[in-house]
């Protein structure tokens, strides 16, 4: 029973969130724990399956800097502009982000009430603003790409100063999923070959373009450069493969 619960949730969740239209005002489970609608989300989920409003950790706190701060506000205003033709909305969206994504997951059972209520998503796990990753994506849906600005904490470090390659690895593999699953649905990540070309000063601030290369079948490929904010220095590049699954994968099924 938990377990087909479980299902749906994760299936409902990749079916409206990832789809980013008309999520607001759905009528559907979990609708009378909603949070009160707030104006600078510009997307909620409507069907947040937890007791607590969650918190979108894409938008400005006071750990960010001057940098991060101007470059959200030069995407966001991206996404408020609207085409010449039929004034619609331009292409861009801010994707929001949640430290949450399932009460059930892995290893083909569902997961102890402990481990539920502890389980976070491994980016969004530092509650210190500004201490691990602190980032915002942007999708752009009709160029099927998307740029993450990333500012690195000091929870990140590996060489003395600089950004560990793991974390490197780690925004590279959640932008690239990202844009990965909202292309192509639930995927999982099959490959990631990175080159690392220059080290991450700790505490800056980068982008991390990523764009979709293929489809085949069920493998989607995406490229990704993580470049200085003037987008003169490339830091790191790298490919994902990312495999469509049927979420009962997750589950063993
Ligand atoms: C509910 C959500 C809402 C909340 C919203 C939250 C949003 C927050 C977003 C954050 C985003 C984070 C993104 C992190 C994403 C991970 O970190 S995922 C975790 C790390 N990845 C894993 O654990 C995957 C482990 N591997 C597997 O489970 C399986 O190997 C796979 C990848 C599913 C593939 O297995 P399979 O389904 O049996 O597929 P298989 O038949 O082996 O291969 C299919 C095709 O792919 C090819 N292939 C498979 N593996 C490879 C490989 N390594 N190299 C090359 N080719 C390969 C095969 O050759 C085959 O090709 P064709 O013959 O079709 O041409």
């Amino acid at each position: 029973m938990m377990l087909r619960q479980g299902l749906h949730l994760v299936r409902k969740l990749y079916r409206d969130g990832f789809k980013l239209t008309g999520l607001a005002g759905r009528q559907s489970l979990g609708q009378a724990q909603l949070p009160a609608p707030q104006p600078d989300r510009a997307l909620t989920v409507s069907s947040w399956p937890f007791s607590s409003p969650p918190r979108d950790y894409s938008l400005p706190n006071e750990s960010w800097t001057p940098e991060m701060q101007r470059l959200y506000d030069h995407y966001s205003a991206l996404c408020e502009a609207e085409t010449e033709e039929e004034k619609k909305r331009g292409p861009w969206r801010r994707l929001p982000s949640y430290n949450r994504t399932l009460k059930y997951a892995t290893g083909g059972r569902c997961l102890s009430k402990v481990l539920q209520a502890k389980a976070r998503l491994f980016t969004r796990n530092i509650e210190e603003p500004g201490a691990s990753f602190e980032y915002v994506v942007f999708l752009n849906k009709q160029e099927k790409s998307c740029v993450c600005v990333f500012q690195a904490g000091h929870l990140l470090e590996g060489p003395p100063g600089h950004v560990h390659g793991g974390a490197i690895a780690t925004i590279i593999d959640s932008v690239t999923g990202t844009l990965a699953t909202y292309l192509s649905g639930p995927v999982m990540t099959a490959n990631l070959n990175i080159n690392y070309r220059s080290p991450i000063p700790l505490g800056s601030v980068v982008l991390v373009h990523s764009a979709l290369e293929k489809v085949e079948g069920r493998k989607t490929s995406i490229s990704c450069r993580v470049t200085s904010s003037d987008g003169g220095k490339l830091h790191t590049d790298a490919t994902g493969l990312f495999v469509s699954i049927n979420v009962g994968h997750l589950f063993g099924a």
